[in-house]
């Protein structure tokens, strides 16, 4: 058995040796004319390969083809070595009388889903039951017509493929590099449903930390439009709708960029009580708290949306003519008054303080993201990522929760004595010093406990 493994991994090697020598003299085939089949000749014949490309009425498309490419009928296929069914897996059944042509030959899959699948079987494998005598390679179908065309520097450099006949895989893996992208393996054909699946998802990681930001945004800003503008004309009758697009969203903005950053370490807390609890670490934790736990990142990034959406705002609030039209007003008042100094220091200090901690706590969240980037964390080691995203999350958290306090601690006391209920900034507050209380505690027992 030994043997015959040494022998069967020679001759396997050798093939792929002699693939690679002659992937130029390689004829790929191509069936289909459509706008896959076109950016993939290009790109064949860009890197030095011989391409036919298979269709029912070749004179139709033979211009839209580089010349280097021969476009000619569909019975073509069999000069290939290597062929790819660019046609809509609808019409794989309109192919089958090419099946003594692809019998024994590689055939590429690059077909897409019309929907998100569970439960196969996948085109690929449709395929694969219609042409039983040649091996079918799933891939491509990640990449966009456009990506082939613009050449791999501008776009996603990966293909994924699968197949259950290695040889096949390994000879699209070796074309694959050739055309310079990066093959990854997704083992047998078993995969090509979740590899179809791929494309159709819409940002499935970032559904959850989307709907909690859109639902803390319109909780936070139905609040402050009850407590800024409903407010001011049931007791006073005066109209202050023109802070609805600008100022109360402005308000709006850093509580919930600051509840959502608390959320990114609330999972952690809750999932180390959860390990003191059961004594260990060994144990599942619910699914919920799973989902959460993966999706930190996701929640942080639409934190720095926020915050970052409340800097610009901010800067933009004296262009607006009600700002100016208040100052003025103002202006004239301290005239009417023969007030020369409208200085007051603890206002003055209040502001000052107020911007700076802002300042830093946007700055400490831009280095949260910007950390979170892949090519950026792979630069720093394990420690140095638990600095920035753990102790200077939390600075980033208090410095929010300062700034927010500083504005608002007097509208946050004014709003409970008129019964608003419990003031945003209040949550705010709770959240902050016990999320960092319970995480230097979790630390203390996990240690003690010795089951981290
Ligand atoms: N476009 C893209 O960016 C991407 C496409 N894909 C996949 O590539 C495949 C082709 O896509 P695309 O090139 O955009 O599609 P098009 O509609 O542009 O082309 C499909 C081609 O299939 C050929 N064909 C063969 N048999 C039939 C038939 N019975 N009825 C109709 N057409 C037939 C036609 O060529 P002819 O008339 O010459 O025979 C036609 O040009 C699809 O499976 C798609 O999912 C995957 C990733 C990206
Ligand atoms: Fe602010």
């Amino acid at each position: 058995l030994e043997d015959i493994l040494i022998t069967g991994g020679q001759k396997d090697a050798d093939n792929l040796f002699t693939f690679s020598r002659n992937c130029y003299a390689l004829v790929i085939g191509i069936l289909g004319t459509g706008d896959f089949s076109r950016s993939l000749a290009r790109r064949l014949v860009a890197c030095g390969c011989r391409v036919v490309v298979g269709s029912r009425t070749p004179s139709r498309f033979v211009a839209l083809f580089p010349e280097e490419a021969e476009v000619t009928h569909m019975e073509a296929a069999n000069q290939a070595d290597l062929v790819f069914v660019a046609v809509y897996p609808e019409h794989y059944s309109t192919l089958v009388h090419l099946k003594p042509a692809l019998a024994g030959k590689a055939l590429v899959d690059v077909s897409n889903g019309l929907q998100i699948k569970q439960e196969g079987p996948s085109n690929a494998q449709q395929l694969a039951d219609l042409f039983p005598e040649s091996s079918v390679v799933k891939g491509f179908n990640t990449t966009s017509a456009w990506t082939l065309q613009a050449g791999p520097r501008d776009g996603s450099r990966q293909v994924l493929l699968c197949s259950d006949d290695q040889m096949a895989k390994s000879s699209v893996m070796q074309l694959c590099r050739r055309m310079g992208f990066i093959p990854v393996d997704m083992g047998l054909l078993s995969s090509s449903l979740e590899i179809e699946n791929l494309p159709l998802y819409l940002f499935p990681s970032w559904r959850t930390p989307i709907i909690c930001t859109l639902a803390l945004f319109i909780f936070f800003y139905l609040y402050n439009s009850v407590h800024e503008v409903l407010h001011p004309y049931i007791t006073g009758g005066k109209n202050k709708l023109y802070k609805l697009p600008i100022e109360i969203v402005n308000v709006t903005f850093p509580s919930v960029a600051l509840v959502m950053l608390a959320l990114v370490y609330l999972p952690g807390v809750i999932a180390a009580f959860l390990q003191l609890w059961r004594g260990t670490k060994y144990t599942r934790f619910p699914d919920w708290l799973d989902h959460w736990l993966t999706r930190r990142k996701q929640f942080g990034l639409c934190s720095f949306l926020c915050a970052a959406l409340h800097a610009v705002y901010s800067l933009c609030l004296p262009m607006r003519k009600s700002a100016r039209f208040q100052l003025l007003n103002k202006a004239f008042e301290q005239v009417k008054a023969g007030n020369a100094d409208s200085w007051v220091e603890a206002d003055v200090w209040r502001m000052e303080l107020y911007l700076s901690v802002g300042i830093m706590a946007l700055g400490l969240l831009s280095l949260l993201a910007v950390t979170s980037l892949p090519s950026v964390a792979n630069t720093v080691n394990w420690r140095e990522f638990t600095f920035i995203q753990s102790t200077l999350g939390y600075c980033a958290l208090f410095m929010g929760t300062l700034h927010t306090l500083i504005f608002g601690w007097d509208r946050a006391f004014l709003a409970a004595q008129y019964h608003f209920g419990l003031p945003p900034t209040f949550l705010l507050v709770l959240i902050l010093p016990l999320t960092v209380l319970l995480s230097r505690l979790k630390c203390r027992y996990l240690i003690m406990h010795q089951i981290m």
